[in-house]
């Protein structure tokens, strides 16, 4: 549908002029239609086409005005300001355009600034410039054709067509400025959701970590081994656990006092995860000197091997422990478990064997893995 219908007013009765009035409003409404469709489809690129299409055109027709004028020998006070009036929707034009993903309703408010531009420009300031041609045609010279324009015009009319050409200019000011911020606003928007993301996930992060450790913490463990457990079921993968406890740590304590005992624990928990094999297991503080470690994938053969291995590990730190009646150095005892088929009672059941094997383990002499 045309936005833009020709109205005989528009005419001027210079042949050329109003040829270009018609084809300038031939490629409005081909814009017109270009953003309405791009509105529906998306298709930047002919609407792209359609807008290069039309500021060419415009830019070819004002010269082409511009040459006539100079050619006739319009009064210069003409000419200059019609020329500006050219220039100023050049800018408008282009203002409003780069602006236009900001703006409320882009079609309606692009399409409807070209049409009222348009309409008010021929109306105006092109038929003043084809009434003085008339005028140097009857032999008037160009300075009366320029004083009997001004005398068709009251005062009124000349303020308010001056009105609404610097309403259009402070409308597509305030349009940019409008599109400034509210990318400005957007850009905000984005920067503090990021904000919030990393904030979020530092939050996450503490609430899942223990804090002298820097390992998971048991809240964390207990969803993960829930989590774990559906995983495998689902994949028919078998499952390992392993609890480990630090021998005689009371002890430990005791003989070189509580911050030595952390530094112990801190040491233990380095040695544990240098003996988990894969980047996926989970190593987390059960609670106190226990630790507990998530096999993904691991059937009891593996769990044993990871599980021989974290006690040589431990052992291998060479960690002095006066109290301990194992060994002269710091040991740890672990309890294992591992499900072939894993089904939705496997968390406790797991837990609960790998409990039972780890007080066999102290039972039996400490230092040591007791497979359940
Ligand atoms: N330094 C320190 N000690 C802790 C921490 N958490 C728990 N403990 C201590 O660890 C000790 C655990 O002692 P018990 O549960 O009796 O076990 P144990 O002495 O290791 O003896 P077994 O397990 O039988 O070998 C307690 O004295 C706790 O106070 C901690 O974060 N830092």
């Amino acid at each position: 549908m045309d936005t833009f219908v020709w109205d005989e007013n528009f005419t001027t009765g210079l042949v050329n002029v109003d040829d270009q009035h018609q084809t300038l409003i031939a490629s409005f409404n081909a814009l017109s239609d270009a953003l309405q469709h791009s509105n529906a489809t998306g298709d930047e690129q002919a609407l792209g086409q359609a807008y290069e299409h039309m500021l060419c055109y415009t830019l070819y027709h004002f010269a082409e005005e511009e040459q006539l004028m100079r050619e006739c020998g319009l009064d210069a006070r003409h000419v200059q300001t019609h020329s500006a009036l050219h220039r100023q929707f050049v800018e408008q034009v282009a203002t409003m355009w780069s602006a236009r993903s900001a703006l409320q309703q882009p079609a309606q408010s692009f399409v409807g600034f070209l049409a009222y531009w348009l309409g008010m420009h021929i109306l105006g300031i092109d038929q003043a410039m084809a009434r003085q041609m008339q005028g140097l045609a009857q032999g008037l010279t160009a300075e009366q054709a320029y004083a009997r324009e001004a005398q068709l015009h009251d005062q009124g009319t000349q303020a308010l067509i001056g009105m609404v050409g610097r309403l259009y200019h402070v409308l597509t000011v305030q349009n940019a400025e409008l599109a400034r911020s509210n990318a400005l606003l957007e850009q905000r928007v984005v920067e503090r959701t990021c904000e919030l993301a990393h904030a979020n996930a530092r939050l996450e992060a503490y609430a899942s970590t223990d804090a002298l450790l820097k390992i998971a913490n048991r809240g964390c463990f207990d969803v993960r081994i829930v989590d774990a457990c559906a995983s495998a079921q689902r994949r028919g993968q078998p499952l390992g656990l392993l609890i480990i406890d630090v021998d005689h740590f009371k002890r430990y304590n005791d003989s070189y006092g509580h911050p030595a005992g952390d530094g112990c624990l801190q040491a233990v928990a380095r040695a544990v995860a240098q003996a988990l094999p894969r980047s996926t297991d989970l190593l987390a503080r059960y609670g106190g000197e226990e630790f507990v470690v998530i096999l993904y994938d691991t059937d009891a053969a593996g769990t044993a091997v990871v599980a021989a291995r974290v006690v040589a590990q431990v052992a291998a730190l060479a960690l002095p422990h006066r109290g301990s009646d194992v060994a002269p150095h710091v040991t740890v005892s672990v309890g294992t478990s591992a499900h072939q088929q894993v089904d939705k009672h496997a968390a406790v059941q797991l837990l609960a064997q790998a409990d039972a094997a780890l007080y066999q383990a102290k039972a039996t002499g400490r230092n040591r893995w007791v497979a359940g």
